[in-house]
């Protein structure tokens, strides 16, 4: 998600541009763990191998294999716990199960007394496999078929967030049907560019999420609502975007949701804007992927959310909602590490005197997309050894093994020169839509995914196999 800047002379080599920085200048820098980028129990050894949660990653590697994703429970569900406290009530803070659910993970989010956020019929259908209570789940989507309102309001979900008119009266109905009143909330679009990555900004006008505030469509669903019986309008829904590091965006976000907050009550009298307890801002809070991230803590931001929109009630003479939100990646990225399997390494020369390094892994493209989509940038280091004092560092970069040039897990980073085959490399920070978007190109099967806590493994979902592969066959 940045520009790429042109690429400096190292040494003898052009270096082609280079997103990973300049060239560490000691070992100890080419072995650091950065704790902003890195899950809170990762340290190495007095022999430079990574432990997580007090394992050897070359352990979990000879009992579960590579690509493998392992999963810090306590720094998942110390995150889950510092946004409850920052928000403060768990139930305001919907994890966005989109970042990475599994039935366990699912249970965890639970226990922590947070709410869940989910954007389609199969994260329903695990939230409540696992147990999930249905009155603490949010259902999403800009295109939710009949089969999800139905499910949705049958096992009673404790909000939908509407979407289009299409489904204002297809919700109504299915409530009506069964003589329910579905909790709603309408989702606004209100015009703010997020400063991140178009593809992952959400709340500029031209784009397919939610009822336009500026065109009037907001403010004609909110009357839609209120004239539907099976429905109980409880609050309104923005969301930006995602990976955002300052408050300005949120900011005007507020102010523009409380406007409508206060349209509404000038349309349709205090006493139905009194019903409206509910302001979720949405997800989007940013995390590091690399040293050079700094996003503020959960705890500073949530304090400038509910700051902001206190502020813009005050200005607006209305009652303060109760501001929730649905982070994913805030509480899923950082506790997650990718391990793979170094399998070939290649120095390619570009002409004029530059090289690439090629260092490719047994997994790729398919378990982590975001580097080919956004452009994303990962830190990437060697953990079944240490760096030695005198081997130097190569830029690198690190590829899977799929049949695409785009296949780039870590476009640049520093690697110790002499990385080889049948080494362990990580890639930080991949806890959220990595996994959760994961595809089954060329074949390969997706990783596992170990959760480890107190020096103890637990598989949280198996490798696919071949027979997985094949089991949609039909015959
Ligand atoms: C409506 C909604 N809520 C929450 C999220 C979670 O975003 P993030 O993982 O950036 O917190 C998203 C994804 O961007 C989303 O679209
Ligand atoms: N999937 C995106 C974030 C957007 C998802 C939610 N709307 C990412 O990997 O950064």
């Amino acid at each position: 998600m940045r520009a790429h800047p042109a690429g400096p002379r190292h040494a003898d080599v052009l270096v082609p541009a280079n997103t990973a920085g300049p060239p560490p200048s000691t070992s100890d820098e080419l072995n650091e763990l950065h704790p902003r980028v890195w899950p809170r129990s990762a340290e190495r050894d007095p022999d430079g191998v990574l432990r997580i949660a007090d394992i050897d990653v070359r352990d979990l590697v000879e009992e579960y294999g590579t690509p493998l994703f392992v999963l810090d429970e306590a720094d998942f569900r110390a995150r889950c716990r510092e946004h409850a406290e920052a928000f403060g009530d768990p139930a305001l803070v919907h994890y966005a199960s989109k970042a990475f659910l599994s039935a366990t993970v699912a249970r965890w989010v639970a226990e922590e007394g947070l709410s869940l956020d989910v954007a389609s019929g199969g994260e329903l259908a695990l939230a409540l496999h696992a147990g999930f209570p249905a009155e603490r789940i949010a259902l999403h989507g800009n295109n939710k078929s009949l089969d999800e309102l139905t499910t949705a309001v049958e096992s009673g979900v404790g909000v939908v967030v509407l979407d289009s008119f299409l489904e204002i009266a297809r919700l109504d109905q299915i409530a009506r049907d069964r003589d329910v009143v579905q909790p709603v909330l309408v989702r606004v679009t209100v015009g703010v560019e997020a400063h991140t990555h178009e593809f992952i900004a959400t709340a500029h006008e031209d784009q397919k999420f939610g009822f336009s505030l500026a065109g009037g469509d907001a403010a004609e669903a909110v009357r839609r609502v209120l004239r539907s019986p099976g429905l109980r309008l409880i609050g309104l829904h923005s969301h930006i975007g995602s990976q955002i590091f300052d408050a300005d965006g949120f900011e005007v976000a507020a102010h523009r949701v409380v406007g409508l907050l206060a349209a509404i009550r000038d349309e349709h009298g205090p006493d139905t804007v009194a019903q409206l307890s509910t302001v979720d801002l949405g997800g989007g809070l940013g995390i590091a992927y690399t040293a050079q991230d700094d996003p503020p803590p959960s705890a500073a931001l949530a304090e400038q959310l509910r700051a902001i929109v206190r502020r813009e009630c005050a200005a607006a003479d209305l009652p303060v909602p109760r501001v929730a939100v649905e982070p994913g990646r805030a509480i899923a990225g950082p506790g997650t590490i990718t391990l793979y399997e170094v399998g070939t390494v290649k120095d390619v020369v570009l002409g004029g005197g530059a090289r690439r390094r090629y260092v490719s892994v047994d997994g790729g493209m398919s378990d982590n997309i975001r580097t080919a989509l956004y452009d994303a940038v990962y830190d990437c280091r060697l953990v079944s050894r240490a760096a030695g004092d005198d081997t130097g560092a190569a830029l690198s970069r690190v590829v899977g093994k799929h049949c695409e040039s785009g296949d780039v897990v870590v476009r640049d980073c520093w690697l110790p020169a002499d990385v080889a085959p049948g080494d362990l490399v990580a890639v930080a920070a991949t806890g959220a839509y990595c996994y959760s978007m994961s595809s089954r190109y060329n074949l390969l099967p997706r990783p596992a995914v170990v959760a480890v806590s107190d020096g103890k493994p637990r598989l949280l979902l198996r490798r696919e196999t071949v027979e997985d592969l094949l089991r949609l066959e039909v015959p």
